[in-house]
């Protein structure tokens, strides 16, 4: 069994360059289904979602293949518009082929979208789309059918923000016949990424970044190249790890307006950040104040933030808040985080924290990607070593851990457990 062994690191420096985002990728990957013509994209990071992308699109006949830093589609010969179960709910993100395949196919078949449990992850802002738009949906036992003779644009009113949802009705709209008009749709970066791709294909999405989105449905799309913007919850992360033990990282090649509510909150916690135009670096005082979050949609403080965020207020003195409103459930890390010594108590959608204490080593268990994110920092503060096990939820999101958190100091390896054996011991030292 593969676990991360982390131990303390002291104050963490350095560099760390941040790859393109996760969330835009696999819009993007998925979106290249509309496109008439080859198209080439840059930054798509080496993480296992895009791994089962590679194996989503040989089986319906898109060609993918990476050349260098760059990954190269052929979307001409695409043959059919059925995802395999399994690979569908492998994955979150996989229910953007639903809406990317529909205007060229007329009939999807796709399993049912996984990712990081949080309990409750509906789906159901994507199906109004879909109905929205013309099509039919079918449930079936493993899997869900849409299909539509055509697709006609039509006003569609989200019930609650949805980046997911926003992205797809991007997708599904682009070729469809007449307007589409998307109300309260969700601001994120990765939606605005999305619509900026398309529209180099030669779709017409104007608003993309503001509450009302209008879509001229066009009758085909080229090909293009383009650029993933950079993962702000990657570098989000590793500015926090500035603040753990009282050192100075600066990320580089990110997009500072990305992550404003981050770095008001690192400031607000006593560590300061200053920005140039595509690179931040982060201060840790070694002494931290206590704080509130509420994470919440784009622009506010991101949900998949507030975990790797726990981290660093544990070693607050004092008693921080986390409320996740946006994904309620969203605290398999705190039950973790009590192994190693952390007093946090739940109630409802918050943590309370009683920071300052030490921590100590242990064997703890990733459940998603940014819990492993959390646990990984928590060890580099914890006295004797800390083993994390679930590095393949790590994993789908990034795409070197190790050695990225080593080019700032940490004391982190990978490692092979025959389970045949007695587990190491988490001996403090
Ligand atoms: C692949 C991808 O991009 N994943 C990201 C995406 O997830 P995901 O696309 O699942 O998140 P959404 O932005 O869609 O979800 C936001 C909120 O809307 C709710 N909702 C969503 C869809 C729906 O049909 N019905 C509904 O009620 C969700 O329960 C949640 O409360 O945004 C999350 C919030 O920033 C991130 O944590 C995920 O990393
Ligand atoms: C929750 C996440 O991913 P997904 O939506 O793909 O499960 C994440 O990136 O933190």
């Amino acid at each position: 069994m593969k676990y991360i062994q982390t131990e303390y690191s002291g104050p963490l420096s350095g560099t760390v360059h941040i790859p393109g985002a996760k969330n835009s990728s696999l819009a993007v990957l998925a979106a290249a289904c509309l496109a008439d013509d080859i198209v080439t994209l840059e930054g798509i990071p080496h993480i296992d979602d895009v791994r089962v992308i590679s194996d989503i699109s040989r089986d319906i006949g898109m060609e993918l293949r990476r050349e260098g830093g760059r990954i190269i589609i052929d979307p001409r010969w695409i043959d059919n518009a059925v995802i395999d179960p399994g690979k569908a709910s492998s994955y979150r993100a996989s229910y953007y082929f639903a809406g990317a395949l529909l205007a060229k196919f007329g009939k999807v078949t796709i399993g049912f979208p996984g990712g990081d449990n949080f309990v409750s992850r509906p789906f159901d802002q994507h199906i109004k789309v879909f109905e929205a738009l013309g099509a039919k949906v079918t449930f079936l036992n493993d899997c869900f059918i849409v299909e539509a003779a055509e697709l006609k644009g039509a006003d569609i009113y989200f019930d609650t923000l949805t980046s997911g949802a926003t992205i797809n009705a991007m997708l599904a709209a682009a070729r469809a016949s007449g307007r589409t008009q998307l109300h309260n749709a969700a601001l994120d970066p990765e939606v605005v990424d999305t619509a900026a791709f398309l529209n180099r294909l030669g779709a017409r999405i104007y608003g993309a970044g503001t509450e009302t989105i209008r879509i001229e449905g066009v009758p085909y799309l080229t090909g293009g190249t383009h650029t993933i913007i950079p993962d702000r919850l990657i570098a989000g992360a590793f500015l926090m790890a500035a603040g753990l033990n009282g050192g100075q990282v600066t990320v580089t090649d990110v997009i500072p307006e990305h992550l404003g509510a981050c770095l008001a909150k690192l400031e607000e916690v006593g560590v300061h950040v200053e920005c140039g135009d595509q690179h931040i670096t982060a201060f840790g005082s070694g002494s931290l104040k206590a704080t509130r979050i509420r994470a919440g949609m784009y622009p506010g403080f991101a949900t998949d933030l507030q975990q790797p965020m726990t981290a660093l207020l544990l070693q607050a003195k004092g008693k921080s808040i986390v409320t996740d409103r946006v994904f309620p459930k969203r605290f398999a890390h705190v039950a973790q985080l009590r192994r190693l010594g952390a007093e946090i108590e739940l109630k409802r959608e918050s943590a309370f924290i009683r920071g300052g204490l030490a921590l100590y080593g242990g064997w703890v268990h990733a459940t998603d990607v940014r819990a492993g994110i959390c646990l990984l920092m928590a060890g580099l503060t914890a006295e004797g070593y800390t083993r994390i096990t679930g590095v393949e939820h790590i994993e789908r999101g990034y795409e070197d851990v190790i050695g990225s958190f080593r080019s700032i100091g940490a004391k982190v390896s990978m490692h092979e457990w025959d389970t045949r054996e007695q587990p190491p011991q988490s001996m403090p030292r």
